[in-house]
């Protein structure tokens, strides 16, 4: 049994305590004092003074690169960063070595993730076999395997064959799951190294073009509007992006989107040093992108964070530009950066904090004991954050093998304190409880 005392639910009204019971929230109130809890024995009291309590963030997009590169990340490394960022669940991308696109690679995925059980690991299945954009895996067979497979992705590559494309939006369809798209048309990013703009052109970097990642967008709303099919849009990076998202679900779309921490600070200024950790897909944009992605989704036209955490080795990192893999580290940073970029401008509170970051990448995946609210009978599945703290990043200091991270030396604000997953303390002090 445990006793969360003085904690302040979604960062609203006066401190409660959370009594936690076989891992579901068992009595919520102002001040459970001595007199109630006495007769409990074996009662672990964390002290909450100051922090804000809210449901554990789910990560619908996370690279954990196992199997093919544990030299960057393992299932057990990434899940250890995914807890310390304070999340409870995250969805493995399918871009590994073998690919994710059969049934035993999804459940050695998933099963890997419950020995570690430091969050809930779910396999994300490949769209197409090998990613390669050809012929559809067997999407059926991963969701009725043990992982359960909803969500499919060839996450890296653009399902770009407009028929393939529609074909997988009619299975998952059928299968209740969804499509989450990498949007980038590939006739349009040849070459590609950096935002086509003025930037780009400066510093001699072949242009990615805002159009590529629209132009998949709105064919892909059109295709989920004619199937009645679910879409998902990864790493929403344009201000064009966001009109297409808007008018689409305007029309009924059952459409939904997530931005990336890096693409709500960062922008191709950055890009000036030839720093390849800096180098991402889609590209870093400019400063009007970004503030129309916060305001996107302060707004909801854009559902939710999402972290692309991509661990890469030093020597696919530390070279000349052109060379670098594209990709950052992000599940430790996620929540500082939406503090920094979103709750600090008055942009969201503590409440639009656990919907962006719980609630609505829980709904999108279909998770039923994620993203629940705070409240007694549901999961003790949560987070404890100090809003006033702040953390300097150090790439070598976060749990990742990887270090990539755009974010080092900056002293950010929010810091995750406990982290529960049913009930078992994963994340206490800032420090990994195995
Ligand atoms: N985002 C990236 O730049 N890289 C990702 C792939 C992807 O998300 O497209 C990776 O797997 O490294
Ligand atoms: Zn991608
Ligand atoms: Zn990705």
């Amino acid at each position: 049994m445990m006793l969360i005392k003085g904690v302040r639910l979604y960062g609203e009204g006066d401190p409660v305590d959370i009594l936690v019971r076989d891992g579901v929230i068992a009595e919520i109130g102002p001040w459970l004092d001595a007199a109630s809890t006495q007769e409990l024995t074996d009662v672990e009291v964390i002290d909450a003074d100051g922090l804000v309590a809210l449901p554990g963030f789910v990560d619908l997009h996370t690279h954990l690169r196992e199997p093919g590169r544990e030299d960057t990340e393992t299932i057990a490394t990434g899940s250890a960063a995914a807890a310390l960022g304070g999340y409870t669940a995250v969805f493995a991308m399918a871009n590994t070595d073998p690919v994710a696109d059969n049934a035993v690679i999804v459940e050695h995925v998933w099963r890997r993730g419950r020995e570690v059980g430091l969050v809930d690991v779910h396999p994300v299945g490949a769209v197409t076999v090998g990613l390669k954009g050809e012929k559809l895996a067997e999407l059926g067979t991963m969701a009725r395997s043990q992982a359960n497979v909803r969500v499919f992705s060839d996450d890296g590559h653009c399902v770009s064959d407009p028929l393939i494309m529609r074909r997988a939006l009619e299975y998952t369809k059928a299968l209740d799951g969804v499509i989450a798209q990498h949007a980038e048309e590939p006739r349009l990013t040849v070459g590609a190294q950096a935002h086509e703009g003025e930037r780009a052109a400066r510093l001699g970097l072949a242009g990615w073009p805002a159009a590529a990642e629209e132009s998949i967008v709105a064919r892909d709303c059109l295709l989920a509007k004619q199937t009645g099919a679910r879409l998902h849009v990864c790493h929403v990076s344009t201000a064009g992006t966001v009109d297409v998202l808007r008018w689409a679900k305007e029309r009924g779309t059952k459409v939904s989107a997530e931005v990336t921490p890096h693409h709500l600070l960062l922008t191709d200024e950055r890009l000036a040093t030839y720093d390849p950790v800096n180098k991402v897909n889609p590209p870093l944009r400019t400063e009007s992108d970004v503030q129309v992605l916060r305001e996107a989704l302060a707004e909801g036209i854009v559902d939710c964070i999402a972290t692309d955490h991509a661990p890469h080795a030093p020597q696919d990192k530390d070279c000349e530009w052109s060379a670098a893999r594209p990709g950052m580290l992000g599940l430790q940073t996620a929540l500082s950066i939406v503090v920094e970029t979103l709750v600090r401008p008055g942009l969201l509170d503590w409440r639009g904090v656990a919907r962006v970051m719980s609630e609505k990448p829980a709904e999108i995946a279909g998770l039923p004991d994620q993203g629940r609210p705070l409240a007694v009978g549901e999961p003790a599945t949560l987070v404890l954050v100090d809003p006033q703290a702040r953390w300097t990043v150090r790439g070598t200091e976060l749990a990742s093998i990887a270090g990539n991270t755009p974010f080092e030396g900056m002293e950010l604000p929010g810091v995750v304190r406990t982290t529960m997953l049913r009930g078992r303390v994963t994340v206490s002090e800032g420090k990994v409880q195995s």
